[in-house]
């Protein structure tokens, strides 16, 4: 069966786009209450605009002890009042997600690959629909496999691109296939890079990254339990990414493209290599080392809210 192309604009959602800002759910305005379910918020047990309101930053990535640290990074940066002790996890009533609030800014852990993003996703889309939230830039800052960059690279995502190298995504609704487009705001890309030069010991570029279903077989890892494919194959497909502009590769960017791109959010993927792919499989950096190299993606998108807040010129 042929596959659906769904969200290039001009289509039979296009109608939607126009009337509301986030979502794209004509269903949602007849529901008495919604309830986020793996967030433990809902839109008759909390007071959403109040607490959200004011939101004009998402910042998510795989890992809860991360954004955690990047809330406490932020809260500092921001030079806002207040203990970052006193700063709590709002889904502590689950352990799907972790959130934090500073200020304008939303920390959220999303795990790893692209069913876990995906859900976290659509909560946090009607999170934002509901909280009456305008204007919001969400960055998905994150660690990734660099494909002939050295360790400790940061790539800012041109196009997140599948496994055949497409920039697009595909999910099946109600068996059958439709596909996004995984482009991601051109203007955002951009001024990350031009900020990043501003940022000493920080090595930047941007290019396209690959999204795939796997850490492993699927990232062409020799690596995991087990493995279908030669040395020469993992060789001839990494060279295939590369030659298609493939700077790095990770496991969730396309369906964050996508989503976000439906939804009217602007999005940026900011992601730090932590091996280059063409040296090995293994990340053998030591641990300390990469903590350090995940900070990157974060001072780059801190950097870029201070200037966004004209908290520096
Ligand atoms: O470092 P984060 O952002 O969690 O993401 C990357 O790391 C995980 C694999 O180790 C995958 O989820 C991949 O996308
Ligand atoms: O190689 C890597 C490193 C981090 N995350 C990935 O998905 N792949």
């Amino acid at each position: 069966m042929a596959p659906i192309l769904l969200n290039s604009m001009g289509n039979e959602h296009s109608n939607y786009i126009q009337q509301v800002e986030y979502v794209k759910n004509p269903h949602l305005d007849s529901m008495e209450e919604d309830i986020l379910y793996h967030f433990s918020l809902g839109t008759k047990t909390h007071d959403l605009p109040q607490m959200f309101g004011d939101v004009k930053f998402v910042c998510v990535g795989g890992s809860p002890n991360r954004m955690r640290s990047f809330a406490q990074f932020i809260h500092e940066q921001l030079n806002l009042p207040g203990n970052m002790a006193d700063i709590r996890d709002i889904c502590d009533g689950t352990d799907r997600y972790s959130m934090f609030k500073v200020g304008p800014v939303l920390s959220i852990s999303h795990g790893m690959g692209v069913p876990s993003i995906s859900i976290m996703l659509h909560e946090l889309i009607k999170l934002l629909y509901h909280a009456r939230c305008r204007d919001v830039i969400i960055f998905r800052i994150g660690t990734s496999g660099g494909v002939g960059l050295s360790a400790g690279t940061v790539v800012i995502t041109d196009k997140a691109v599948d496994s055949f190298f497409r920039p697009q995504f595909e999910q099946v609704v109600l068996g059958k296939v439709i596909i996004r487009s995984t482009e991601l705001d051109e203007d955002v890309a951009q001024e990350l890079l031009q900020y990043s030069s501003e940022l000493p010991d920080i090595p930047t570029v941007i290019g396209n990254t690959m999204c795939t279903h796997d850490f492993y077989e699927g990232q062409g890892r020799l690596d995991g339990a087990l493995c279908s494919f030669s040395t020469e194959e993992k060789w001839e497909y990494l060279r295939k990414a590369s030659e298609a502009g493939v700077r790095n590769i990770e496991m969730e960017s396309t369906v964050f493209a996508a989503m976000c791109r439906v939804c009217n959010l602007k999005a940026a993927v900011v992601c730090v290599t932590l091996l280059n792919r063409f040296e090995g499989d293994q990340i053998s950096t030591p641990h300390d080392v990469l903590l350090e190299y995940q900070q990157r993606p974060q001072c780059l998108v801190a950097h870029f809210i201070k200037k966004r807040l004209a908290l520096i010129s």
